[in-house]
């Protein structure tokens, strides 16, 4: 089999995406950077770690060796490693990728070195031609893998770019839709992880609906400020990788952003709830990265703030939601 896509990462997004792919009999080569769990996903033809009912099919190969993942992708390389090692394996990648080949990325956050959005880094690495493309939008990998509905945004370079990628994962069961926002589909994606932590804090402390829709509300209020303030379109934040998203993370206990601040509003042990999880939980990287961006920028973020100082700081999550509700009055939207 000759691979067309190479998925790189081989955690519950990454198998996802790749099972979506080959499913639609696209031939899809899954890498992971554990040389023991690759022959295990290789022998028992299924990701028992993440995924463990959803079995390969014959479309779908697994490797360890990350250059021949690359060299042999011949359409497109798709990244869905943690944020932490976007920059790293773009690195890693770059000398074996095809002249030809896009690059595309499922990770939702920032560049941890420089605090800039994953499209500069692609940039700065790959060079101004190479076709670019972030996938975001509201997906749980489970719900995907089990084939029920679902609708994600494509922010491709080229319309050409998105109308390929769209060709390998659109099907009766998940919708694709493009724009050439890249900009908005990232920082709604990184954005609402960090919501998803302060509407779980505000669950886990006994607060109520209405707390949860203030801010899920206001949480889009400054996701959209940081967005528009980038070069953002607002229609972006308003679909699936903004309000989309942020619904889908800060309502439902399938998240692990959402889990986790269940874990801090109920004064758990953070050890404990990373246990628990045993999973990438991205918006405590993204609070510390987006609250340092909007310092830069001058874009006034109140619940990524507060929810950085519960963080990082030790505020008390009650303290945190006292400084949010005590602010000064101002009209709803304006400033
Ligand atoms: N799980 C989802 O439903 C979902 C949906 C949309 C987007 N995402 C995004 O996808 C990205 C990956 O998340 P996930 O859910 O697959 O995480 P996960 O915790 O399920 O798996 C993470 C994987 O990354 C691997 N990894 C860790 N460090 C690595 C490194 N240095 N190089 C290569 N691989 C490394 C781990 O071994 C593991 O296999 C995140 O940015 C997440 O926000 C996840
Ligand atoms: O489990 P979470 O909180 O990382 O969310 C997963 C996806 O980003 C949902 O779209």
């Amino acid at each position: 089999m000759t691979p067309r896509i190479s998925v790189l990462g081989a955690g519950s997004w990454g198998t996802a995406l790749a099972l979506l792919i080959a499913r639609n009999g696209v031939p899809t080569l899954l890498w992971s950077h554990r040389r023991e769990h690759a022959q295990t996903m290789a022998a028992e033809r299924r990701n028992a770690r993440y995924l463990p009912h959803a079995a390969f099919p014959e479309t779908l190969a697994v490797t360890a060796d990350l250059a021949e993942a690359v060299a042999a992708a011949g359409d497109a390389v798709l990244v869905a490693v943690p944020s932490h090692a976007f920059r790293a394996t773009l690195e890693l990648c770059t000398p074996h990728l095809q002249p030809e080949a896009g690059l595309m990325w499922a990770t939702k956050g920032l560049d941890r070195t420089r605090g800039c959005l994953l499209h500069e880094t692609a940039r700065e690495i790959l060079g101004p031609e190479r076709e670019l493309a972030v996938l975001s939008g509201p997906t749980f990998a489970a719900e995907v893998v089990a084939e029920l509905p679902s609708a994600i945004t494509v922010g491709a370079s080229s319309e050409a770019f998105g109308a390929k990628i769209v060709s390998w994962l659109h099907n009766a069961y998940f919708r694709a839709y493009t724009t050439d926002d890249l900009i908005g589909a990232q920082l709604g994606g990184a954005c609402k992880n960090v919501l998803a932590i302060a509407a779980g804090i505000s669950d886990g402390l006994g607060f109520g609906a209405n707390a949860r829709a203030a801010l899920i509300t206001r949480g889009l209020a400054e996701m959209m400020r940081l967005s528009l303030a980038l070069g953002a379109r607002t229609e972006t934040l308003m679909g699936l990788a903004g309000v989309g998203d942020l619904v889908l993370t800060a309502t439902d206990n399938q998240s692990r952003n959402r889990r986790f601040g269940l874990g801090v509003g109920k004064g758990r042990p953070r050890e404990e709830i990373h246990a628990e999880i045993g999973q990438e939980i991205e918006g405590i990287l993204a609070a510390r990265l987006i609250h340092e961006l909007a310092g830069r920028k001058g874009v006034d973020m109140p619940i990524t703030a507060q929810t950085y100082r519960v963080l990082y700081e030790g505020l008390p999550p009650e303290e945190a939601v006292r400084n949010l509700l005590l602010r000064e009055p101002k009209p709803e939207w304006g400033c």
